[in-house]
Order: C-alpha cells, then structure tokens, then sequence
C-alpha cells in the first residue's frame, strides 16, 4: 500500500521524499514534528544499515510540508505514522485517515550504570553512544549511576513495579545477574518479572548476554555493540518483547534459596581465565584472550569430574525440581565420569563478545548446552577451541550435548566455578530451567518485519 502527502510517500515498508530513498520502518527510532499555520516541519531520525560494512549510522530526515487544510490533522497523522516505527519496528504506517496510536512508553525506564565495568569507561560509552540514541527515540529514563553491589540489589529489590517500564543495566554480564537475582528474591517475585522487563547496554568485558540477544535478532555488530544495544532497546515493542530462559542453580547448601541464572555455570579452564584475569579489567574484553593464552603455554589443568545430565530430547519433557544431591540422579539421565578440560553449562549463544559455541539458540528454548572440552594435545585444543569461538565444533575434543537439566560434581579439590561470571562456592552443582521466565527490552525476531528486513 501506498500513500501520498505533498512529495511524502508512505508506504508499508517504509517512506520516501520527493523520490529519495527510502527509509524503512524499522530503521526508524523517532521523529519530531511541528506545525505553523497550514505547513508542517518534520525532523525523523533514522538508523539505517551500511551496505557493505553492516554497521548502522544516524540519519536525520528534514522536511517541510505545506499546503495542508487542516495542519492540525496533518501533524497529527504525521507524527502518529512516523512516530508508531519507534516502538513497532516494521508495523504499517497508521492509515492517514486512521486513528493515532496510542502514546508509548508511559513510564520511564530506570537504568542503572555501573561506572566500574569493563575498563570503568561506562559512563563515557554512554553519554557517547547511548544517550544521543535515547534522545532521538524520545525515550524516558532515570539514569542511576550506581555506588555498588548493595545499591544495585537496593534499587532492583525495591522499585515499585507499577513505577518502571523496566531497568536497565549499563554494566557487563555480572549486574544482569544481579538485577535478575534480585527481582526473583523479591516477595512479590512473580509480579517482579512480568511487569519489570530488564534491558541491557553493554559496557563490560565479556558482553555475552546482550551479544546473544543481539545475534539473535540479526543485530549483532561486534564493532558496534553498544550502539545496536541502545537500538534494539529504543525499539522494543511493549507486546513483542524476548521471554529469557532462567536457570535454578542449586549446590548442596542452597537447595531452599536457588541462584538464577541467565548466562552460564563454568569450572575448569573458562571459569579459572574468568576469575584470575580479574585483575587485568583495565584490558577490558582482552583480558580473557591473555589469560587463556598463558594458561596454554603454561599447559592446561585437567579436572577430574562426574557430569550428569538429562538428554533434550523430545521424550524428556521440561522439569521443575531435581533430586537432592545425596540421590542419585534418575536413571533417564547420562552420566559422564572422566577428565575434562572445562565444562560450562550455557543458556547463551555466547560466552563473551568474540566467542559463541552454540548455533541453533532460542533465548526460551528451556535448553542448557553442556560445552565440554576434554583433555588433548595442544594442536587440538587449539584448533578446537578457535573453531568453537565461532560456532564451528570440529575434532572429538569438544562437544556442545543439549541438556534439560545437569549436575556437575567436581572430583579434583580447589579451583574457580562461576555462575555468569562471578564467583560461586566450589563443588557439586545442579540446575534446570525456567523456560522464558524473565522478559527483555528487545522487540522478538523479527517475525512482523516488511519483507526485505526479515
Ligand atoms: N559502583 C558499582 N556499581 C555496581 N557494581 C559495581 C560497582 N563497583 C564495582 N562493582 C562490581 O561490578 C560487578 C559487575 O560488573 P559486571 O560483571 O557487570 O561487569 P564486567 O565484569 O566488566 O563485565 P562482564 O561480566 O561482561 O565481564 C559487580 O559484581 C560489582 O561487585
């Protein structure tokens, strides 16, 4: 469909003036207008994608559009048109004769910036890249900048949930952890995670959480990251938003208090780069890359373990309880006792920026992959390990098994696990999942999207 105002053409996949290109729907985040006497100026700002490099790069349109009876109408339907792509990436125009949508985002979303992540440039990051994106979608917020772990969990925990349209997490991995542990600790839990959406702008090292999501949605941008964040975010459709699988991580003293998990529980090599190279932040995502490359020169430790786990498939249907840790684990389950290099249980595709080992991900799949890697020559490690950062598995010494459920007993003393990059206690571990538990500020695949973005 197609409709004509003065030289503007609207159409369903976008609009164009006096016979420019055109502007998708979707490339779209927002747009002011104003109107004086029968003429309307119109200033729309576009995030189109480069043609060759991928990357998205601001546009902004000015018109002046005259001529019109009833410049009232004129801004209006205008400004409804063009102003519904901001939070409806890829919906038709409204009708010129239709009804203006209603207005979106009542409530301000509440971002917490955590100015200690990644290289402790966030704050930087966001006034470069994010805020300008912010302001051009309209987009309301409170901006917190945190003092600590403790003001964090303060603020998730009490937030009226009627107050936000959700939080936003300007930080790494670590703090979406955090904010989501908190939100299911609260006492009103349930009404927590469906009214509080979480958002998330990548500042930290590893950035696995919102590069999964990102890559999900086709927006994935390495050199970009926090720029196609901020876009997806601003473009969140309130009624299409991700439903993010959670896990329920239980160890022997914690069966009544669970930790949740969104990204992974690791051990071995991917747990002992993330903990030790702590202190290299200043180095941001780099510091995972130096540490690992020490750790293979150096000779990686092998760990002795018993990995148990509940097959996905079709036969095994989703669970919600395990059995304590002095039961053995049914016998429908796989049982796994051997030396391994490491073992990290992923509810991602990625497992930092530059590293995705799982292909086919759903972020509400109820699906742990169990990536195992097992001791082998150096060559093998690798060449297994390169092709595994880019979701190639090749060799017998590294395999993702897709599990409803697993527990992990460590069988070597001491060393690191981490739950989504921190540190948790060491020993056995066990975790199934909460499918689509907790909803993000990213609008779903692009499944409504016009034909030529899908
Ligand atoms: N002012 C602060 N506000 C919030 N958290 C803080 C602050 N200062 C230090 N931290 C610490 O930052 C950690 C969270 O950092 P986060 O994991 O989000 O970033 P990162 O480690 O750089 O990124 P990634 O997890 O992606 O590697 C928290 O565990 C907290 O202890």
């Amino acid at each position: 469909q197609q409709w004509q105002i003065g030289k503007l053409s609207l159409s369903t996949a976008g609009f164009s003036y006096a016979g420019s290109e055109l502007i998708r729907w979707s490339d779209t985040i927002g747009c002011h207008c104003e109107r004086s006497r029968s003429v309307c100026s119109l200033t729309v700002f576009a995030y189109p994608r480069h043609r060759r490099s991928g990357k998205r790069e601001r546009r902004v349109i000015r018109w002046q559009i005259g001529g019109f009876q009833d410049a009232k109408e004129c801004q209006l339907h205008l400004l409804a048109a063009l102003k519904s792509v901001g939070n409806s990436a890829g919906a038709p125009p409204v009708e010129p004769d239709g009804p203006c949508p209603s207005v979106t985002w009542p409530k301000p979303c509440l971002i917490l910036l955590n100015p200690r992540s990644g290289s402790g440039k966030a704050y930087d990051l966001f006034l470069r890249h994010v805020n300008p994106i912010l302001a051009d979608a309209d987009f309301p917020y409170q901006l917190v900048v945190t003092r600590s772990l403790d003001h964090v969990r303060e603020l998730s925990t009490s937030v009226p949930i009627d107050s936000v349209s959700g939080i936003v997490i300007v930080s790494g991995d670590g703090l979406v952890y955090e904010v989501v542990n908190s939100l299911l600790n609260r006492p009103d839990a349930e009404a927590a995670v469906r009214s509080i959406p979480i958002g998330v702008v990548p500042a930290g090292s590893g950035n696995a959480v919102v590069s999964s999501l990102l890559n999900y949605l086709g927006e994935f941008h390495p050199d970009n990251l926090i720029q196609h964040a901020a876009l997806s975010l601003v473009k969140h459709r309130p009624d299409s938003l991700i439903n993010l699988d959670v896990g329920v991580i239980q160890t022997p003293t914690n069966t009544d208090r669970p930790l949740h998990c969104v990204l992974s529980v690791t051990w071995g090599l991917i747990a002992d780069v993330d903990a030790e190279s702590e202190r290299f932040r200043i180095l941001g995502g780099a510091r995972f890359g130096l540490l690992l490359t020490k750790k293979c020169l150096a000779g990686i430790k092998r760990y002795r373990g018993r990995l148990s786990y509940l097959p996905a498939d079709p036969a095994n249907q989703l669970i919600d309880s395990l059995p304590n840790f002095d039961q053995p684990v049914p016998t429908s389950w796989t049982v796994l006792e051997r030396d391994f290099y490491t073992i990290g249980a992923l509810l991602m595709s990625h497992l930092a920026e530059d590293f995705f080992p799982v292909t086919d991900w759903q972020p509400d799949d109820g699906l742990w992959r169990l990536f195992c890697v097992y001791p082998c020559s150096r060559s093998q490690f690798l060449r297994g390990f390169t092709g595994a950062a880019k979701g190639r598995l090749e060799g017998d010494s590294i395999e993702v098994i897709r599990a409803r459920a697993f527990r992990l007993e460590p069988l070597t003393p001491g060393g690191h696990m981490m739950i989504d990059g921190e540190p948790m206690s060491y020993g056995p571990v066990q975790g199934w999942v909460m499918p689509g538990k907790v909803r993000v500020l990213m609008s779903g695949k692009c499944q409504d999207m016009p034909a030529g973005d899908k």
